[in-house]
């Protein structure tokens, strides 16, 4: 996978939330929530099953409303206050864990749809590529690895390949903020490496959330580690400290 050099300037808060709560009936999915992200860190979230980390990612892209509190993106924008295709217009995108590919299309073909999907409705009913375009699309296929198979039926890819090109069509977006559920689900080694290399490259532009189970690949590529437990905040660090803190061992790792 082509590696896209850019350096990593000064960080800056791109995404902050406090005491954010989301209740279902009596359930608080979300407990009183802080959170802070900066721009181009690979952030992973992690914690135990039902520890609300869907939640928070649903609370980002729109899907799910706050109860109460709010989370603010670069420093104004208030998401919880926005529609899910707001949200995408002022730059979050999200990869689901449910697969959003149009199988029976090329692998160009879908890259096409997702950029004409940014650009507007009637785009994707008339508007022909410009040659920056189609350069964009390219450089696109080059980063996940897919340019030998531009032509070939999105559905008859490999797994890890599908997931690549649904991560290639959110970012077709130009999102500030991506947002992934287990990128790594079902994946052979070797997919998921080239997917934590992917995630890298893409982090150098902007910033990455990562809902994660797998330890090993968050310790691998994680900048930086949010450790959720019964909605709320536990810690944050690398992986090494959050390993290391007390109540993690506690609730999360077990003690084993
Ligand atoms: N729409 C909903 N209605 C009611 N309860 C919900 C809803 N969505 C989530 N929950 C509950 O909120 C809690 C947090 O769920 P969430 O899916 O965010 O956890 P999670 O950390 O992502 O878990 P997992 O790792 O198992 O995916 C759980 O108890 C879940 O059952």
């Amino acid at each position: 996978m082509e590696k896209i050099e850019k350096k990593k300037q000064s960080s800056t808060t791109v995404l902050q939330s406090e005491k954010l709560i989301v209740q279902f009936g009596g359930l608080k999915a979300i407990n009183e929530f802080s959170f802070q992200l900066s721009d181009r860190e690979l952030h992973f979230i992690i914690g135990p099953n039902g520890a609300g980390k869907t939640t928070f990612l649903d609370v980002l892209c729109g899907k799910t409303k706050p109860t109460s509190g709010n989370v603010l993106f670069k420093e104004s924008i208030e998401l919880g206050k926005l529609y899910e295709y707001q949200i995408v217009r002022k730059g979050v995108g999200r990869k689901f864990q449910a697969p959003s590919i149009f199988p029976s299309l090329s692998v160009m073909s879908n890259l096409e749809i997702a950029m004409k999907q940014q650009k507007g409705f009637w785009h994707i009913l008339r508007a022909k590529l410009s040659e920056g375009d189609k350069e964009h699309i390219h450089e696109m296929l080059t980063l996940i690895g897919l340019k030998e198979e531009s032509n070939r039926t999105a559905g008859t890819l490999a797994h890890g390949q599908k997931q690549w090109l649904e991560i290639a069509m959110v970012l077709m977006q130009d999102p500030e903020l991506v947002l992934l559920d287990e990128p790594i689900a079902g994946m052979t080694e070797e997919e998921e490496e080239k997917t934590g290399e992917l995630l890298r490259t893409i982090a150098k532009d902007r910033a990455v959330i990562v809902v994660e189970h797998d330890m090993d690949f968050v310790r691998k590529f994680a900048d930086k580690v949010t450790v959720m437990h019964e909605g709320t905040w536990l810690c944050d660090g690398s992986m090494e400290e959050v390993q290391q803190n007390e109540r993690v061992l506690e609730v999360y790792l077990g003690r084993r």
